[in-house]
């Protein structure tokens, strides 16, 4: 019984945040008094970049996947110049704000982080949905401080081998860089950067200019500061998911099992900021 949906079924309220072609709003529906995230696309704007298929394919992708640690898209509506997506509010706001803000995660904030990433990748992988675009920006916290990841504008259904080249460059995978066909063990390399970036504040390759990152991730060039100081199996978990051979990659299985997420994470994936 899908519902049609126009601007008037809600009331719109400030401003959330941006992103590339559009912006969210905190919206509430009228009737039911639901809060809602109300991101607004332009048209033309996704037309201009040929972007249709793309916003289409976030779209279905994200209509489908349920997943407690997956924003949920309720539905969507158009008009003339743009198009509505209705989206779940993610109360706590964006995950890389928290990190900026402590400058660095708790062993535990940074494990039950991965472990509930880990835990919505599995699902997406179990849907051949390759999000490809993990990052800070795209994670968000909900009122009670559960991750959500959002925004699956780069995601793709795990058929088409076709690359486009996506993403900040951070978070790029060895395969991404070079260009190659690249499969689900994209979202594990970037699990191995996440991991190193909640716990010591900078992502891994992190260099002057886009050349050297590039060449840093090509190497693999992976080295860990002296401070903060952290753990043995932090590292060791970091090491077994930043491996250029995409096929030696930690499976996402192994690392729901590894001694350091088994030891530190929250079970409920909530943990006191
Ligand atoms: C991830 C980017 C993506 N964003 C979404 O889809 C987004 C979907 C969605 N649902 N809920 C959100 N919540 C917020 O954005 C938010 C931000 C700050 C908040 N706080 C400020 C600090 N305060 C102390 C607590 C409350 C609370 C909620 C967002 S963003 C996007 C993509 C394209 C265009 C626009 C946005």
């Amino acid at each position: 019984s899908k519902r049609q949906w126009s601007l008037a079924d809600f009331d719109v309220g400030k401003p959330l945040g941006k992103g590339k072609f559009g912006r969210v709003y905190l919206a509430r529906e009228i009737k039911s008094k639901y809060i809602v995230a109300l991101k607004v696309i332009f048209k033309e704007q996704i037309e201009k970049y040929g972007l249709q298929h793309q916003l289409r394919r976030e779209m279905e992708i994200q209509t489908a996947l349920r997943h407690p640690n997956v924003l949920r898209l309720h539905g969507w509506f158009h008009d003339d110049e743009r198009i509505f997506l209705i989206l779940e509010y993610a109360h706590g706001g964006e995950l890389y704000r928290e990190l900026r803000k402590l400058g660095h995660l708790s062993e535990t904030q940074a494990a039950t982080y991965i472990h509930s990433l880990t835990k919505a990748l599995a699902y997406c992988h179990d849907k051949h949905v390759i999000h490809r675009d993990i990052k800070p920006e795209n994670l968000l916290l909900d009122h009670e401080g559960r991750l959500k990841i959002a925004d699956f504008g780069w995601s793709v259904q795990s058929r088409s081998k076709r690359h486009t080249m996506c993403g900040t460059l951070d978070y790029l995978a060895p395969e991404m860089v070079e260009k190659k066909a690249h499969d689900y063990s994209v979202d594990n390399w970037t699990l191995g950067i996440l991991c190193y970036e909640f716990l010591y504040g900078v992502p891994p390759f992190e260099a002057e200019s886009q050349k050297d990152t590039f060449k840093r991730i090509l190497k693999v060039d992976l080295t860990f500061p002296s401070t903060p100081d952290v753990s043995a199996e932090a590292k060791d978990l970091i090491s077994r998911l930043l491996v250029k051979d995409s096929s030696k990659r930690l499976s996402l299985q192994k690392i729901m099992e590894h001694p350091w997420i088994v030891k530190n994470a929250k079970p409920m994936g909530i943990c006191p900021t």
